[in-house]
């Protein structure tokens, strides 16, 4: 849907200028104004079209807020969000309509995020009723199931009948049913065992190459970001302090935090080999 309108200025599918926003500390009373402590500063960055890009740092370094940001779930103190030359917020009803289905969300979450009482159908279809997409539902919601790798006849099934793996590509069928632009993910696999996370993430990737789908992934698992994102940005206190290839941020980290983050992986995730005598 979003095809046929114009990209950003600079070539971008999603612009972020200037971005900054603080939450309010506890202690606020009648007399005492709130201290307020910031959680994202003057990010500015740019998503391309198709692009997978991952966003790490450490546990506190903003990543969640700035995803909350980009889908419009919070307001930011300053700064402005673009998406093909519309500003994100504020706007219109209509306009977030049509920005929702340009930009859906992959829950962290699924047995959170997916209501119990509701079929595999109703459940995929849902987004495509609330944005007023205009369509066979039943129709995309089967394209949509059989994107993300699951038979037709788990449609009648409801959350409780679907293993973990399972729920997990629901969640994924029901944010790529409005045909998005770019999906927006917060820790996407980190719920799964691992040979499903590894399955997750090759399907993620094969459906982003065969869709031209944008992903921004939020990740501590680096190697999730490493097979599936080609940039990643570090985030810091707020701030984006890395934003490079993956392959050669990974290769050559420059900054402390992003080192950090890579010494923090290698005790548990490289085996050491001595090179023969
Ligand atoms: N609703 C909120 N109210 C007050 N402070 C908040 C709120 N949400 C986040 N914060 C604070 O904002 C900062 C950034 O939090 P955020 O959740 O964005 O970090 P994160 O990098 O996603 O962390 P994690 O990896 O642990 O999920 C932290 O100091 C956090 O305590």
């Amino acid at each position: 849907m979003s095809g046929a309108s114009p990209l950003n200025n600079d070539g971008s599918f999603l612009s972020v200028r200037g971005l900054s926003l603080s939450y309010d500390l506890p202690g606020r009373t009648f007399w005492r104004p709130a201290e307020r402590r910031p959680a994202i500063r003057d990010v500015t960055l740019s998503l391309q079209p198709g692009e997978r890009v991952g966003l790490v740092g450490m546990s506190g370094s903003g990543k969640t807020t700035l995803l909350r940001s980009l889908l419009a779930m919070e307001l930011p103190d300053s700064g402005e969000i673009t998406c093909q030359c519309k500003p994100v917020r504020p706007a219109s009803v209509p306009l977030m309509r049509w920005y929702r289905r340009a930009v859906q969300y992959i829950p962290q979450d699924p047995a959170a995020s997916l209501d119990p009482r509701m079929t595999v159908q109703a459940l995929v279809a849902e987004p495509l009723l609330r944005l007023h997409v205009d369509c066979d539902h039943v129709q995309r919601a089967q394209e949509a199931l059989e994107q993300v790798g699951l038979d037709r006849r788990l449609l009648t099934r409801r959350p409780g009948e679907l293993s973990g793996g399972q729920a997990q590509r629901v969640a994924i069928a029901r944010a790529i049913a409005t045909r998005p632009s770019y999906l927006l993910a917060d820790e996407p696999v980190s719920g799964l065992d691992l040979p499903i996370r590894a399955q997750v993430v090759a399907m993620l990737r094969s459906l982003s190459e065969a869709t031209g789908t944008g992903l921004l992934i939020v990740s501590h698992d680096l190697s999730v970001v490493s097979s599936l994102c080609q940039r990643t940005l570090v985030m810091d206190e707020g701030s984006i302090v890395e934003d490079r290839p993956t392959a050669s941020l990974l290769r050559s980290p420059r900054h402390p935090r992003t080192r950090d983050l890579i010494a923090a992986i290698l005790p548990l995730s490289v085996p050491v080999v001595t090179a023969p005598l």
